[in-house]
């Protein structure tokens, strides 16, 4: 895959996204995905500035992000941040490189949250927790003054599980096969699902950070009105929380074959 290193922005305003992109350079030059994905990352990171409260993502683009953020703080670029991580994975990898953390008790608004996403729709609305922090990262992002996502293109669907990939959804331990026979009824109403208890690799059942269970949704169909269907998963007994972020995102940067794209959503006021 090509990535581009000139830093040229092209704005367009047409769309209800904002898209801000940077084009091909004239040499190109290989990147994996996980390049592409530090890539997102640091260009997130141009966000932060001293003295903020983060919200620190999880997964293998957050990851990178964190990174980077421990490394201006080592550098003395950055000064008196606060992290409040989105799992215990992330709060150890921030704690391992000296990252200040804190929690949504004593920090209940926070400046900025970066973090990746499995799915993201051309509305912004995205798909997360195929790590299995959904939760958290939904209070803790949805406490976030500015939620940039940062994602390689293999992320960008045209709709919400478009990918064929999982849609998650935490449950409660208690009577699983009971809750996820219900999401499979509640989701006949909008083009289906095959619903499967996600296992570990010690082959029991996965288990999150909040001691629940993760039963992963397979869509057969674009599901039409995203909240109506949020609405009534969540209103199932035993649902915990499900991985659609709706309308949360402000921004989402894509690195990709033809150079680094960023996405803002129009905000309504000033
Ligand atoms: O539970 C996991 C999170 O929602 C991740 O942000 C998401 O799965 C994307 O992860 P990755 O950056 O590893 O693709």
């Amino acid at each position: 895959m090509a990535l581009a290193h000139d830093p040229l922005f092209i704005t367009s305003d047409k769309s209800p996204i904002d898209i801000t992109s940077t084009p091909p350079p004239s040499s190109m030059m290989i990147l994996t995905q996980d390049e592409l994905k530090r890539i997102a990352a640091y260009k997130a990171v141009d966000f932060v500035k001293s003295g903020m409260v983060l919200g620190l993502g999880t997964g293998s683009t957050a990851k990178h992000a964190v990174d980077r953020i421990g490394e201006l703080l080592r550098r003395g670029e950055l000064e008196n941040i606060v992290g409040i991580p989105t799992s215990k994975k992330t709060q150890e990898q921030a704690l391992s490189l000296g990252i200040p953390l804190s929690d949504l008790d004593s920090h209940p608004v926070i400046d900025l949250s970066i973090d990746g996403a499995d799915e993201v729709d051309p509305r912004l609305n995205l798909v997360k927790g195929r790590g299995g922090s959904l939760l958290r990262e939904k209070m803790i992002e949805g406490a976030s003054k500015k939620f940039v996502v940062i994602v390689d293109e293999s992320k960008m669907v045209k709709h919400i599980g478009g990918s064929k990939l999982a849609l998650p959804v935490e449950v409660v331990p208690f009577c699983w096969e009971f809750t996820a026979e219900r999401l499979r009824g509640v989701m006949e109403g909008y083009g289906g699902c095959e619903a499967k208890l996600r296992f570990g690799e010690n082959g029991r059942a996965f288990v999150t950070d909040n001691g629940n269970y993760i039963v992963d949704m397979y869509l057969e169909k674009d599901m039409g009105d995203l909240r109506v269907v949020s609405d009534e998963i969540l209103r199932l007994p035993g649902v915990v929380e499900h991985g659609m972020f709706l309308d949360m995102a402000s921004t989402v940067i894509i690195a990709g074959e033809l150079g680094v794209k960023i996405k803002n959503k129009y905000s309504s006021c000033c």
